[in-house]
Formats: C-alpha cells, sequence, structure tokens
C-alpha cells in the first residue's frame, strides 16, 4: 500500500537512484526508490542504519540530485535546494551568540523572499515568534541564549526556526534522538498539537518505531543499502490520537509489525 496516494500528492520520488561519489568508487546509497507523500500527510522513514534515509531528505529538499529517476514537490521537479521546506535535525544547531529569538528568526533574515522585506516585516514576524513560543512551551526565553536553555528547549527552538517562514513541507531528520524518553515524549506531543492544527506536510526520518507510529499517518520501511522502500504502512487513527493510545494492544501490534518488516531488511542484506 503506498500512503497518501489518496491525497493530492506533494512529494513525489520515482525510480530513483542516488550514487555518492562516481564510477568505481561511487557507492549506490538508493536505488529504485518510489515514494509518495500526501499534501499534509505525516509520513515517517524507518530503516537499517546507512539504508539512505537521510539521503532522502536531501533529495526531497533538493540538497542532492538523483543519479536516476525524478523528485517532484508540489508538482515542480527539485533540481535545486527548496526554500519552502522547514529542516531540523539531530542537533538543534542554534547560533551560540544569537539570542532564542534571533535565532528563531535567521531563515526570515537571510532566505528569499523574506529577506528583502525583513526589516519592514520585524514586527509582524517578532508577533508569529512569540506565537510559536508560547505554543511549543517555551514562554519567557526570547531574550535567553541557547547556552542558557536545556536540550529539550534548544530542540524546541530548532522547531520554532524551521516552522518560523510557514513552511508546506517539514523535513526532521531524527529531531528527537538525542533526548531523554520524557522530553522526547513532550515534544511529540507538541508537534503533534502544531501538526493538528497547521497541517503542514512532515517526513520524519527516525530509529524509533514508536515515535514513527504514534506521529506518522503512513510508515515507510527502507531495505538494506541499497535503499528501496519494501513496505509502507497506514497507522490507524486511533493508535495515535493520545499518549494513552501508546498503551494499547493496537498500538503494541503495530509497532511489533514494523519492527518485523525492519528486522527483516536487516537480515537480507
Ligand atoms: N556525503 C556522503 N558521502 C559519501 N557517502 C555518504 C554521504 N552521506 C551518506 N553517505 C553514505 O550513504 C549511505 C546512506 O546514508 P544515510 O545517512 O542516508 O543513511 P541513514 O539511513 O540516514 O543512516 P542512519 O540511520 O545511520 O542515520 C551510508 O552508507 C552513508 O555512509
Amino acid at each position: 500500500m503506498h500512503g497518501g496516494a489518496a491525497r493530492r500528492p506533494l512529494v513525489e520520488l520515482r525510480g530513483v537512484d542516488l550514487a555518492y561519489g562516481e564510477g568505481e568508487q561511487g557507492m549506490l546509497a538508493l536505488k529504485g526508490v518510489d515514494l509518495t507523500i500526501g499534501r499534509g500527510e505525516f509520513a515517517a522513514l524507518v530503516g537499517p542504519s546507512g539504508c539512505g534515509k537521510s539521503t532522502t531528505l536531501k533529495l526531497v529538499s533538493g540538497l542532492r540530485l538523483p543519479n536516476a529517476g525524478g523528485v517532484t514537490v508540489a508538482g515542480r521537479e527539485v533540481d535545486r535546494p527548496l526554500k519552502i521546506v522547514g529542516m531540523a535535525f539531530q542537533a538543534p544547531a542554534l547560533l551560540p551568540w544569537r539570542s532564542t529569538l534571533a535565532n528563531v528568526l535567521l531563515p526570515l533574515e537571510i532566505v528569499e523572499p523574506h529577506c528583502r522585506t525583513f526589516k519592514r516585516d520585524l514586527p509582524r514576524h517578532r508577533e508569529r515568534a512569540m506565537a510559536l513560543f508560547e505554543k511549543v512551551g517555551l514562554r519567557g526565553v526570547a531574550d535567553r541564549y541557547p547556552w542558557q536553555l536545556s536540550g529539550g528547549m534548544q530542540q524546541r527552538v530548532s522547531l520554532c526556526r524551521a516552522l518560523i517562514h510557514e513552511p508546506d513541507l517539514l523535513l526532521l531528520d531524527e529531531p528527537f534522538g538525542a533526548l531523554d524518553a520524557f522530553t522526547r515524549e513532550d515534544l511529540w506531543d507538541t508537534l503533534k498539537a502544531l501538526w493538528t492544527e497547521r497541517r503542514f506536510t512532515v517526513v520524519l526520518v527516525t530509529h524509533d518505531l514508536t515515535e514513527a507510529t504514534y506521529l506518522a499517518d503512513t510508515v515507510h520501511v527502507f531495505s538494506q543499502r541499497p535503499g528501496r522502500i519494501i513496505y509502507s504502512r497506514r497507522i490507524p487513527a486511533e493508535c495515535r490520537r493520545t499518549r494513552q493510545d501508546r498503551f494499547t494492544a493496537r498500538f503494541a501490534d503495530e509497532v511489533a509489525g514494523l519492527r518485523e518488516r525492519v528486522g527483516h531488511a536487516q537480515e537480507h542484506a
């Protein structure tokens, strides 16, 4: 089954190969990847280490171009880095000499077309950042520096920075991987609330099958390298409404089913 096929697709990969390096020195990271993600969908990419999940995000964002096949976002072929995406990674990568607010406003300050009117629009941007802070539980931190914040707070700031320009597409590469379990689970709910309200499209790379099952509409499992998608599973809505849903037999079955597929991919290297 291919999740999102029923909705208007926002992201499409068709027969995509991607190699790092050239000729005999080259290494094929992805081979024949087909993936469709519907507008407003929350997709998770899981699979064995090194199977090409992060590489897939690089292709979607235009940081890498495929050696074969095509990548389209919103119906247009991706042939250069996209400006309509927000991105967040495992390391929050905040600039230590900038306040929290200045970190969050950075994309608006440097990326076209926002940078042209940044000064003029600053009051509006500030207001939007404050509303985001409020939403993600970061009240009162605007003037603090990143090094004055906990790891979980820094990751919340990174999420705000990824969302400040109201992107249609949010790409997340293990954003919760380095956090303790309690903070991670709080952030799941923060992200879920933001997504439920705004319905941007999300592509989340994660090793955590509980996280994938709780957050995503559709989970895609990659094979061992060279990666391709070997299984796509639409997660029933009743598994991921509230945090209590994570403690149900239904949820456990979903996670177990995915674990089996990932295990199978690992065995068939
Ligand atoms: N810039 C690069 N140059 C050369 N090889 C690379 C580069 N980036 C990734 N690779 C290789 O491509 C393969 C896929 O990497 P990628 O980071 O996409 O996998 P992943 O599934 O995200 O891995 P993990 O789950 O361990 O984070 C790996 O073998 C990796 O070593």
